[in-house]
């Protein structure tokens, strides 16, 4: 038997889902969402120490997370030369004698994350490998810039070859209870995205409580949001674990009302393969098998891939490489 079949994970052969069209602000549900915090804390407690996945089917479980990653770079000082180095990464994420002998040649990461400025570069770099340019968009981290300048700067990245673009949403619209404003705004950045698929940053580290979160996500998967994603990596505090279980809480009652589904995307100081394990498990438990798949699920990473590829050389060989030897860009 295959080894992802073994592991309990079905195969990847694409699945396309319906797009998140989104509905009209329900303020009646937004206002009902509610995060009970101390019992969401004791849950997530639980999760990292648990063995959910077998260690003779960890191989299969850590290729699936490389699929669902969304190798990302997003710095001041990133070049053209480093985007390519990193799409090759992309390309290619792990040595090809340890993905046939796992069975899964061909394996590539979900998609490449980067400033608008290096959509070309990574667009010509990922040329006929069908991995997508996701984009991080709308005055990114902060969000703070004009609002006709947020959506220009979509619609220039959709121009430039971006499939996916990453928007801020304006904490401040969530801090002071205008869901009307953040779903206005969430509307109309969909629309500029046009056939790029969208999803919404939430920075969660930075919208006070998780009642705040709940609300946040509903109002962005009301307003059409095909991802909803808890941070930008800057923030002080980004992906946890409470912060998820809020998150895909919301992502199941939506799609339980409106039979749409949409993605989950943590980002920001993943960096562990044990933690990714930890998150695909949750979101088996959580979601479902379905959402185990990059169009439904990624995770916003810059390092990651690296421990996956040390710890699937360790399943294979026995031994550990230096981490110097998984540079990424
Ligand atoms: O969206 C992706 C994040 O910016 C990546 O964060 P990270 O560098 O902590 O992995």
């Amino acid at each position: 038997m295959h080894t992802a079949q073994k592991s309990g994970l079905d195969q990847l052969p694409q699945v396309t889902e319906p797009r998140n069209p989104g509905m009209s602000l329900d303020m009646d549900w937004v206002m009902r969402a509610r995060a009970n915090r101390s019992a969401i804390e004791r849950r997530a407690a639980t999760l990292p120490g648990r063995r959910s996945v077998k260690k003779a089917h960890q191989a299969a479980w850590l290729a699936r997370a490389i699929s669902c990653i969304d190798l990302t770079t997003l710095a001041g000082d990133d070049t053209a030369g480093r985007v390519a180095r990193l799409c090759s990464k992309a390309r290619q994420p792990v040595r090809a004698d340890l993905l046939d002998t796992i069975g899964m040649p061909g394996l590539t990461v979900g998609a490449v994350c980067v400033y608008h400025d290096m959509i070309a570069p990574a667009v010509a770099a990922l040329q006929g490998s069908g991995i997508p340019v996701a984009a991080v968009s709308t005055g990114f981290p902060a969000g703070l810039s004009p609002f006709h300048l947020r959506v220009a700067e979509i619609e220039e990245s959709v121009k430039a070859g971006a499939a996916e673009i990453d928007i801020v949403i304006s904490r401040r619209h969530v801090l002071t209870g205008n869901w009307q404003a953040l779903y206005d705004e969430m509307r109309t950045f969909r629309a500029a995205c046009g056939e790029a698929h969208v999803k919404a940053i939430l920075a969660t580290g930075e919208l006070g409580t998780l009642q705040n979160v709940a609300r946040a996500s509903l109002v962005c998967m009301m307003a059409g949001a095909d991802f909803i994603k808890t941070s930008t990596g800057k923030e002080s505090v980004n992906a946890t674990l409470p912060v998820s279980l809020v998150m895909m809480r919301a992502i199941r009652d939506y799609h339980e009302a409106t039979g749409f589904r949409v993605g989950y995307k943590p980002a920001g100081g993943i960096s562990k393969a044990k933690d990714s394990l930890t998150y695909l498990a949750l979101v088996k438990e959580e979601l479902g098998d379905r959402w185990l798949r990059p169009d439904l699920f990624r995770f916003g990473a810059s390092s990651l891939l690296g421990d996956i590829e040390r710890q699937l050389e360790h399943h294979v060989t026995g031994a550990y490489s230096a981490s110097w030897r998984h540079a990424m860009g």
